[in-house]
C-alpha cells in the first residue's frame, strides 16, 4: 500500500515543478530531462523515506501524474494566454494530437480546413500553436516586419550539416536570401531556359516511346530531378535516360521531408534529443539515413566538384559550376566580392540540395494536378487545346514555345493559377512562424511570445468569402476580364475574388525565392505536353477508377501524391516537331 504522505508530497512537488517550468520553460530536453529524473528521488531522501523499488515507483508515478495533470488543466484553463482562441480540446491539451494527425495520414491540411470550418479563421490547434486563415493577418505574419521562422526550422538539423536558406533565421537568412535572389533574376532565369527546354524535350521523347499507359507522376518526378540536377550541380542526374531514379534521390528526399515534417510538429523539448540519438544510431537505418542525407549528399558533391575542377579538360556541364552560372550564380556573386564571406563549397552544395528539394516535388505536384484537372474537366481541356493550337499553329516552328513569358497563353496560365489555388503544393505553407521576442499584435489579436502561428494556404484558398465556389475548378476567375468582383445581385461565380488571399508561394521575406522560375517551368512543361499529346485516363487503371486521384495527395511539408496512369495519344492536329534550334 503506497504511503499517502509520500503520494501527497510527490503530487505537490509535481504542481510546484509545473509552476517552475511555466516560469522558466526549458527549450531543451537536455535541461528538462535531468531535472525531471532527479527531483523525485531527491524528495525521498529529503523526507527520509526508505529507498526501495516500491517507493521510487510511487514517487515517480505520483509526481509525473500531478505534473501532467497540472499542465493539461492549465492549458485548458482561462488563465492560459491563448484561452481566448477557440479550438479542439485535445489540440489545446497536447501538441502530440496534431503531431499524430499530421504524420499518420499526411492529412494535416484537410484537418486544419475542417477546424477552420468549425471554429472560424483564428483557431488554437496546439497548446501554444495557432492557425490563421485571414488574408490581412497572413500579410502581417509573413510580410516584412512580421514574425520570424520558428525554432522548428532548425530543430531537425544535425550540427554537422551546413545551414541553408531554409534553416536560417533573421540576419543570417537575409544575407543568404540576397545571394539566392541574385540567382533568380530575369537574366539568370533566362539562362536556365536552355535546360528547361532540353529536359522537357527529353521528357516528351521518353513518353512517346512508352507503348503502354504511363504513370505521368513517375515521369514528371524523374524530369524534375534531372532538371534541378542541371541547375543545381551542372548535370549528372540522368534518371529519365535510365527510366528510374537510380540513386533513389527522389525517394530519399521524400523520406527526408517526412523526417523534417515530424520535427516541425514535435515539441522542441523532445526534438532536441533526437538528432543526436539518430545520428549516433545507425541501427535505425531509415531515420539515420534521412537524418544525415544532406550531409552525405553535400560531401558527395563536394568531392565530385573538387575532382572535376582538377581535370584538365572541363566538361560543359561543369563549366556551369565553374563559371558559376547556375546554382553557381550564388558562388559567382560571392567571388565578385558582393558578399563579405565566401561560402564554403559544402554550404553551396547544401544550397543546391535545397534547390532540388524545394523545386521538384512542388512543381511536379502542380503540373500533375493541372493535368488531372484537365482530364476531369473536358470543357476546360478543350479551351486549353484551342488556345495552344492558336498560339502554336505551325507545328514545325515552335520558336514561340521558347518565349519565356508565354503571355499569349492566358487561359492555360489561368488554369495553373486555379490549380495552385485548389491544391497548393505546400498546403500548410511550410512551417509556422513564431512570436519570439515579446508579445505581438496581429489583426488586433495578441500573439503571446513563444506562440507558433500557421497560415495554412489550402484552408485559406478554400474560404468561400475569398473565392466564390471555392471547391470548384474555375480557371475563368483568373482571366483579366473576370478578375474584378461583380455586381452582387448578379450572383456570378466571381462575386468573391480576393487576390490578397492567394498565396501558393507564401509572402514576405521568406516567400518562395524560385516562384518566377516555377511559373515558367509549369507553363512550359504543360504547354509542350498538352500540345503534343491527348491525355486520357487509362481505362484499366485501378487508381483512377477507384479513387479520386487528389485524395492521394498527402502533406509532409510538401505535397506528395500517388501514381496517375494515363494513355497518351500523339495529337494529329498539331504535328509537333521536337527539334530544338
Ligand atoms: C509550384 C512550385 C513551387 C511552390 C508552390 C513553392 C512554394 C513555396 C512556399 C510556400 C515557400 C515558403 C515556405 C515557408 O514559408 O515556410 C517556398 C520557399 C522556398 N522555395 Fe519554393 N515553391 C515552388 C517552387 C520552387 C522552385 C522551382 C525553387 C527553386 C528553384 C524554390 C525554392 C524555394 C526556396 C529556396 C525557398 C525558401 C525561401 C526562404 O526561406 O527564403 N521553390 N516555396
Amino acid at each position: 500500500m503506497a504511503d499517502l504522505g509520500l503520494v501527497v508530497a510527490s503530487c505537490v512537488l509535481g504542481f510546484v515543478s509545473h509552476l517552475f517550468f511555466r516560469r522558466y520553460e526549458p527549450h531543451s530536453a537536455n535541461i528538462a530531462v535531468p531535472i525531471l529524473v532527479t527531483i523525485p528521488p531527491a524528495l525521498l531522501i529529503l523526507l527520509h523515506y526508505a529507498v526501495s523499488l516500491g517507493s521510487i515507483l510511487t514517487v515517480y508515478v505520483a509526481f509525473l501524474s500531478a505534473l501532467s495533470a497540472s499542465i493539461v488543466v492549465y492549458r485548458l484553463s482561462p488563465f492560459h494566454p491563448l484561452a481566448a482562441y477557440p479550438g479542439p480540446v485535445l489540440g489545446k491539451a497536447t501538441q502530440l494530437w496534431i503531431l499524430g494527425i499530421a504524420t499518420a495520414a499526411g492529412h494535416q491540411y484537410l484537418y486544419l480546413k475542417k477546424l477552420h470550418d468549425q471554429y472560424g479563421p483564428f483557431v488554437r490547434i496546439g497548446p501554444n500553436e495557432l492557425s490563421m486563415i485571414d488574408a490581412a493577418a497572413a500579410n502581417q505574419i509573413l510580410g516584412p516586419g512580421g514574425l520570424n521562422k520558428g525554432r522548428y526550422f532548425t530543430a531537425g538539423r544535425h550540427a554537422s550539416t551546413p545551414p541553408t536558406i531554409v534553416s536560417l533565421i533573421g540576419d543570417a537568412h537575409t544575407s543568404k536570401r540576397r545571394v539566392w535572389n541574385r540567382g533568380m533574376t530575369s537574366p539568370a532565369i533566362r539562362e536556365y531556359n536552355v535546360f528547361l527546354v532540353k529536359r522537357t524535350q527529353q521528357l516528351i521523347e521518353r513518353l512517346q516511346n512508352q507503348t503502354t499507359s504511363v504513370d505521368i507522376v513517375f515521369w514528371l518526378d524523374l524530369f524534375a530531378l534531372d532538371l534541378m540536377g542541371d541547375l543545381s550541380f551542372g548535370g549528372g542526374f540522368e534518371s529519365m535516360k535510365e527510366g528510374r531514379d537510380k540513386d533513389l534521390i527522389g525517394s530519399r528526399i521524400r523520406g527526408f521531408m517526412k523526417y523534417v515534417f515530424f520535427f516541425l510538429k514535435t515539441p522542441a523539448k523532445i526534438t532536441s534529443l533526437i538528432p543526436e540519438l539518430l545520428t549516433s544510431q545507425p541501427k535505425f537505418p531509415g531515420l539515420y539515413q534521412h537524418c544525415i542525407f544532406c550531409r552525405k549528399l553535400a560531401n558527395l558533391f563536394k568531392n565530385s566538384m573538387i575532382s572535376d575542377i582538377n581535370l584538365p579538360s572541363i566538361e560543359p556541364r561543369m563549366a556551369h559550376l565553374l563559371e558559376q552560372k547556375i546554382c553557381g550564380t550564388i558562388l559567382y556573386a560571392d567571388e565578385a566580392g558582393l558578399e563579405k564571406e565566401r561560402p564554403t563549397l559544402e554550404s553551396s552544395a547544401a544550397d543546391g540540395i535545397v534547390a532540388i528539394i524545394a523545386a521538384s516535388d512542388t512543381t511536379v505536384s502542380a503540373i500533375a494536378c493541372c493535368i488531372w484537372l484537365m482530364i476531369t474537366h473536358p470543357g476546360v481541356y478543350q479551351k486549353v487545346q484551342t488556345e495552344l493550337d492558336q498560339v502554336f499553329p505551325d507545328a514545325n516552328n515552335l520558336d514561340g514555345i521558347y518565349d519565356p513569358e508565354h503571355q499569349e497563353l492566358e487561359y492555360l496560365s489561368a488554369c495553373i493559377q486555379e490549380t495552385l489555388r485548389l491544391h497548393p503544393p505546400l498546403p500548410s505553407n511550410g512551417g509556422p512562424r513564431q512570436a519570439q521576442e515579446g508579445d505581438r499584435e496581429i489583426s488586433g489579436r495578441v500573439i503571446p511570445a513563444g506562440t507558433s502561428v500557421y497560415t495554412p494556404t489550402y484552408a485559406l484558398h478554400h474560404r468561400p468569402d475569398y473565392f466564390s465556389d471555392p471547391d470548384k475548378f474555375i480557371p475563368e476567375r483568373w482571366l483579366s476580364s473576370n478578375a474584378e468582383p461583380k455586381d452582387l445581385e448578379k450572383q456570378t461565380p466571381f462575386n468573391a475574388h480576393e487576390t490578397s488571399a492567394f498565396m501558393p508561394f507564401s509572402l514576405g521575406p521568406a516567400n518562395c525565392v524560385g516562384q518566377r522560375f516555377a511559373k515558367r517551368e509549369m507553363l512550359h512543361v504543360l504547354s509542350m505536353l498538352l500540345c503534343t499529346f491527348d491525355f486520357k485516363f487509362d481505362k484499366g487503371s485501378r487508381e483512377v477508377e477507384t479513387i479520386h486521384w487528389t485524395d492521394s495527395i498527402k502533406e509532409f511539408f510538401v505535397a506528395t501524391r500517388g501514381p496517375m496512369k494515363v494513355q497518351l495519344t500523339r495529337r494529329s492536329a498539331v504535328q509537333v516537331s521536337l527539334a530544338v534550334a
